[in-house]
């Protein structure tokens, strides 16, 4: 069986999901299991839509028509008035109207994920109901009944034994009959909530599903040719890599290359499946394959730019050196807080770290971090890594920045600049 992924910008209009419906009458008579995200930049206009009912904004009632005209628009392109699927994503879009009509619950990113899953919910439907129309006769899953996380909502952590049952109960049989049409980067919580499995965590339910049901491979469908040396949105001359080793997609992920989620690749190597990457634009070009044994042909060096860090600068109250006890206390907070730390740097009196910046739980660390040291910090900042580096790659890409931070191994630099 094969498992495929499209994402929000392969299902952005109608056009594309004629599209999809096109690739995947390609693969008739293969069972197939397809992961799909919300159509877009859904998610950003449902993070949007969270902020102005946790602030209650007026801009609530206006960005969640925006976000429901949208749909709809898209829906009238594809569907005959009077199709039952306007209906389903009506239903959909109401449990959103039940929420907000009541005060907001106190633990913002619980009610982010309640919010923020309905992009998929409603994108699944609409899928599913063209592929049918299509003549290929599908099933709609609410995957938060299959992948069972925790309840740390915005970064569910899946129960791979629980997940995994359900998984191999129920699916085979209905890949058997039909394709599966599934709900990306959700989960549900042992009490029924949702919870979502991070930004762009769609690649990981992908995997997920691949690795519970030794599927032959994964298929992610994006609007770039394959892996490239670097985004190609802000660097001309990328080159495609045909090939590439489980474990350098591992280290290109983990540091933000932002192409696949970086959870996505561990189940796969651990089960031997292969991760395609492939341009829906052009479905029979070969794309990028991660694999065992890939030959990596670093023809350029691989740059990974992440915005949006911050720096955290912390020393002892008292001006002793930070001990291991210190450090054990810091990594606490972190691991409590669920704070993710890229590159850092200890010195006698004082811990460096380089962080993802989340408002939220950016000020919620400081404070608990402020109770024993002290902390200073800048945000707004970049961390470039650049792997299989050369000396004048190097200037060339940091000329001109004031560099807060910067390390260098054998193969791979970093630098946290302004
Ligand atoms: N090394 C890279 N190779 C290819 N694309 C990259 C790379 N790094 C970042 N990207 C970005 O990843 C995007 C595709 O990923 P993403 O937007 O998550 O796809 P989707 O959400 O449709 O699955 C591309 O548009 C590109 O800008
Ligand atoms: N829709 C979610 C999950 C996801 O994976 O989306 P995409 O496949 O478009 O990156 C997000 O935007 O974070």
């Amino acid at each position: 069986m094969l498992v495929f992924k499209f994402g929000g910008a392969s299902v952005k209009d109608a056009a594309g999901i004629i599209n999809l419906g096109k690739i995947v009458n390609k693969y008739s008579g293969t069972p197939l299991l397809i992961v799909v995200s919300a159509m877009g930049k859904t998610t950003n206009a449902l993070e949007k839509l969270t902020d102005a009912y946790v602030n209650g904004s007026d801009e609530l009632h206006p960005i969640f028509e925006e976000i429901k005209n949208y749909h709809y628009h898209l829906l009238e392109e594809l569907f005959e008035a009077g199709h039952s699927v306007f209906d389903e994503v009506a239903n959909t879009f109401v449990e959103i109207d039940w929420m907000i009509e009541d005060e907001p619950h106190d633990d913002y990113d619980f009610i982010y994920d309640q919010l923020v899953s309905v992009g998929e919910l409603v994108s699944t439907r609409i899928v599913n109901a063209w592929l049918n129309q299509q003549g290929m006769v599908s099933k709609w899953l609410d995957v938060r009944g299959y992948i069972h996380t925790d309840n740390t909502y915005r970064e569910g952590l899946v129960d791979w034994d629980k997940t995994r049952e359900s998984i191999q109960k129920d699916i085979p049989y209905l890949l058997s009959k039909n394709i599966v049409v599934t709900q990306g980067f959700l989960g549900g919580t042992s009490e029924n909530f949702t919870t979502t499995l991070g930004r762009e965590g769609s690649d990981y339910t992908a995997s997920i599903f691949a690795a519970c049901l030794g599927a032959e491979s994964v298929t992610t469908w994006k609007d770039v040719p394959g892996i490239l040396n670097a985004d190609p949105k802000y660097f001309n001359d990328t080159v495609k890599f045909d090939e590439l080793s489980y474990q350098e997609a591992i280290e290109m992920t983990y540091y933000g290359a932002s192409v696949i989620h970086p959870k996505t690749i561990k189940p796969l190597q651990n089960a031997g499946i292969p991760l395609m990457v492939k341009p829906f634009f052009e479905p029979d070009a070969a794309g990028t394959v991660i694999k065992q044994n890939a030959v990596n042909n670093f023809v350029k060096p691989v740059i990974i730019v992440k915005h949006d860090q911050a720096l955290l600068s912390i020393s002892t109250t008292d001006y002793s050196f930070i001990s291991e006890t210190h450090l054990s206390e810091i990594f606490g907070i972190f691991a409590a807080t669920n704070i993710k730390v890229n590159v850092m740097e200890i010195s006698a009196l004082s811990f460096t770290a380089c962080v993802d910046f989340y408002t939220e739980r950016f000020e919620k660390v400081i404070l608990i971090l402020k109770e024993s040291f002290k902390v200073r910090y800048n945000n707004d900042l970049t961390l470039m890594t650049i792997r299989h580096y050369t000396d004048p790659a190097l200037a060339e890409l940091t000329k001109g920045k004031t560099i807060l931070l910067q390390q260098t191994n054998r193969n791979t630099v970093h630098r946290v600049f302004k």
